[in-house]
């Protein structure tokens, strides 16, 4: 029978046909809606983020309303990117986040979890093209059978992978990262459905799908508790921006639009960041003991009251005696030194109620007299130069940026904080001389500081939920900063040791969960690959001996015949231009991936031979066909086509050059070629 007059395939037409149609409606419903607004401010916001949401979802012919169907005995779901109903109200297609459409993601063979069968659909430019059917129900308990004119398996990694999923990974990238939403796994879903109270630490190795996991869960999250998000909201940071650019239309595909997504540098961009730490000493402003070197800092300045003081209040004054004034002080100094966050008293609030206590005193000292005094005279009172003159004495303003100045520029101040927490050798390395805040060479680590002071000053407003994407490579200091948005929220730490790059990475889940104020959080791994062929990655996998050799090494899905090129050359122009010149010939994205200080010279070589290559940069611009990425910017990014350049190089350039390469050398889905002018990394020689 002929793929076109297949009557299974004729009658889903059918249903597309008509869940098209029922989303044009619904479209048209909800700008009536937004239309018929009372307050035109709500009704323009609220439209703005409705039109962007239904601009994902309806008008992009590319998405079709469905992907998938369960069919239980009785029942038969169409699974989709958001909930259809026609006119009267009736389910067309199931939101994938539903509690209905579970079993899509979760029935096996061995737990049918009620369905008779599961069906996926293959589509080509938005038509349906394909599907494919698991067998599930009694009978089929050993193994699920596929059905179907799309229906064929590969044997791959010794287990039976179904043909859409191994398309939709091998479909060319052009472009940001996709959802997975069709063909998430079993394991996956475990995690994209753990519930928001639980906060989850997944280990997963390159190309696992964690990114692709977190951003599902916040997306599921989003739909699952629509009302609580709404207002507390949900971050997701990652670590720069080209790699935000990648993922930033993953959640407005899902039909997300209002998730903040950052980078811990914007997070914390308190301070222009102008310099560069030299790494020894990026690490110790990255080390948690600087936490408490600010807190004594800040805390420390407050100074004992001795002196009675007058307080004018109504024409009056009133004294406040000594005793009086240091219990004020006392009581507040004590509330601001509880641990938790969000029952602290921050050093700028504790200077207001100072101001207001005394105030209040002497308005009680009025009444016993007889008066009664109102509040805004009271208020006046607190504001009065004799109490802001006795507020700055005993517990002085600060701003930020201005107490890590004085920190890095005093050093007897330095010294009076850092007593018996920093050595006098790093006390030395901190110390900077320089005339303003405002001049000052501010390096990333340092906002990481500034911002860490701003939450001593005022609370940091937090988040409902937090997804950070490459935690491993996350300082002590930076996970504060994070903790510090999360308030009473959950949190989703994705990332791999194996990856961990930064020279201030704690190399430990324990720690960096700790620093992220959630030391209970579980470790699941992921260990499934999905994006690298099994050629390359247990090319790459040598390496892990010597830079994870705790870590299980992933086992991927696919293996490739073929898909990997190791290449030593004399000189680097003409093997270059050649490989790349082939690439270009064919389909999908290409990363040629360099050392730092090698990429202008790559993006050159290119250039000559007429190659539409371009440098990716740290701006969020898009990348070029062909882009140049320094070893340093690839964490995070994929591409069909992976040219690594001068292995060795990339190692030199770092000290943890080893775990960089690692890195570098599991970004390619289908092709990976390695062209190498010096030795390659004796870890990496076979
Ligand atoms: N269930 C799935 N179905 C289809 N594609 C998938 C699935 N899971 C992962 N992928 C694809 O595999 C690739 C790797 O996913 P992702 O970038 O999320 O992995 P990662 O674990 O974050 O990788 P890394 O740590 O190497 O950056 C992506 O192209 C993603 O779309």
């Amino acid at each position: 029978m002929s793929v076109e007059a297949d009557p299974v395939l004729t009658a889903e037409r059918a249903h597309l046909a008509r869940a098209a149609d029922c989303l044009t409606e619904m479209r048209a419903a909800a700008h009536a809606v937004t239309d018929a607004g009372v307050d035109a401010w709500a009704s323009e916001r609220l439209g703005a983020a409705r039109a962007e949401r239904l601009r994902h979802l309806a008008a992009d012919p590319g998405v079709p309303p469905f992907f998938g169907r369960t069919d239980s005995g009785a029942e038969t779901f169409h699974i989709g990117r958001r909930h259809v109903r026609d006119a009267g109200g009736d389910p067309v297609v199931i939101d994938w986040r539903a509690p209905m459409s579970r079993p899509f993601y979760q029935a096996s063979a061995a737990d049918p979890q009620g369905l008779v069968r599961r069906r996926r659909f293959g589509f080509a430019g938005g038509e349906l093209t394909s599907y494919e059917d698991e067998l599930l129900g009694e009978g089929d308990q050993q193994a699920a059978s596929l059905q179907g004119p799309a229906a064929s398996s590969r044997a791959v990694g010794g287990s039976e992978v179904l043909s859409l999923l191994l398309e939709e990974i091998e479909r060319p990238r052009s472009g940001p990262m996709r959802d997975i939403v069709a063909t998430i796994q079993p394991d996956q879903d475990e995690i994209v459905r753990a519930p928001l109270t639980e906060s989850i630490c997944v280990q997963g190795a390159p190309g696992t799908g964690k990114t692709a996991v977190g951003l599902h869960r916040a997306a599921y999250l989003l739909y699952t508790h629509g009302g609580q998000l709404a207002r507390t909201g949900v971050l997701v940071v990652g670590p720069n921006r080209a790699f935000l650019r990648y993922i930033e239309q993953v959640l407005p595909t899902l039909g997300e639009v209002d998730v903040e997504q950052t980078t811990v540098r914007d997070l914390t961009a308190r301070v222009p960041v102008r310099a560069t730490d030299p790494a020894e000493l990026a690490v110790l402003k990255g080390d948690a003991r600087m936490a408490e070197v600010l807190r004594r800092a800040l805390w420390g300045g407050l100074v004992k009251p001795t002196d009675s003081i007058q307080v004018p209040l109504a024409g009056r004054k009133y004294r406040i005696p000594v005793e009086r004034l240091k219990r004020y002080v006392d009581d507040l100094r004590r509330r601001g030194q509880l641990t938790d966050d969000l029952q602290t008293l921050h050093y700028a609030a504790g200077r207001e109620r100072l101001a207001q206590s005394l105030a209040e005193d002497a308005r009680r000292q009025k009444e016993l007299a007889g008066g009664s005094p109102t509040d805004a005279e009271t208020r006046r009172a607190a504001r009065s130069p004799e109490v802001r003159a006795f507020c700055d004495e005993v517990w002085p303003a600060w701003d930020a940026d201005a107490l890590v100045f004085a920190l890095f520029t005093e050093p007897g101040r330095l010294a009076r904080a850092a007593r018996g927490l920093l050595d006098d050798d790093e006390q030395a390395a901190l110390h900077r001389p320089a005339r303003s805040v405002r001049a000052f060479p501010w390096t990333e680590a340092d906002a990481v500081l500034v911002d860490e002071a701003a939450g001593l000053l005022e609370r940091t407003p937090g988040y409902g939920h937090v997804v950070v994407d490459e935690a491993q490579d996350l300082s002590p200091m930076q996970c504060r900063a994070i903790a510090r948005r999360l308030a009473a929220g959950s949190l989703t730490v994705l990332g791999d040791l194996a990856q961990a790059t930064s020279p201030w990475s704690s190399g430990t889940w324990a720690r960096t969960l700790d620093g992220l104020g959630r030391p209970d959080t579980v470790v699941r791994p992921l260990t499934q690959g999905y994006r690298v062929p099994g050629e390359v990655l247990d090319f790459a996998n040598r390496l892990l001996p010597a830079i994870a050799p705790d870590l299980p090494p992933a086992t991927a899905l696919r293996h490739e015949p073929g898909s990997l090129t190791v290449r030593p050359v004399g000189t680097l122009a003409g093997p270059l231009q050649e490989v790349v010149g082939e690439l270009v010939a064919g389909e999908g994205s290409i990363g040629v991936v360099a050392a730092d200080g090698e990429a202008d010279e790559v993006v050159r070589l290119l250039g000559d031979a007429g190659l539409p290559a371009a440098l990716l940069r740290d701006d969020g611009e898009a990348a070029a066909r062909v882009a140049v990425v320094p070893a340093t910017l690839v964490k995070g990014l994929e591409f069909d086509a992976v040219v690594v350049v001068d292995p060795a190089a990339i190692v030199a350039a770092e000290p943890r050059g080893l775990h960089r390469l690692y890195v570098v050398l599991t970004r390619a889905v289908s092709t990976l070629v390695v062209l190498h002018r010096d030795d390659l990394p004796a870890e990496l020689a076979a």
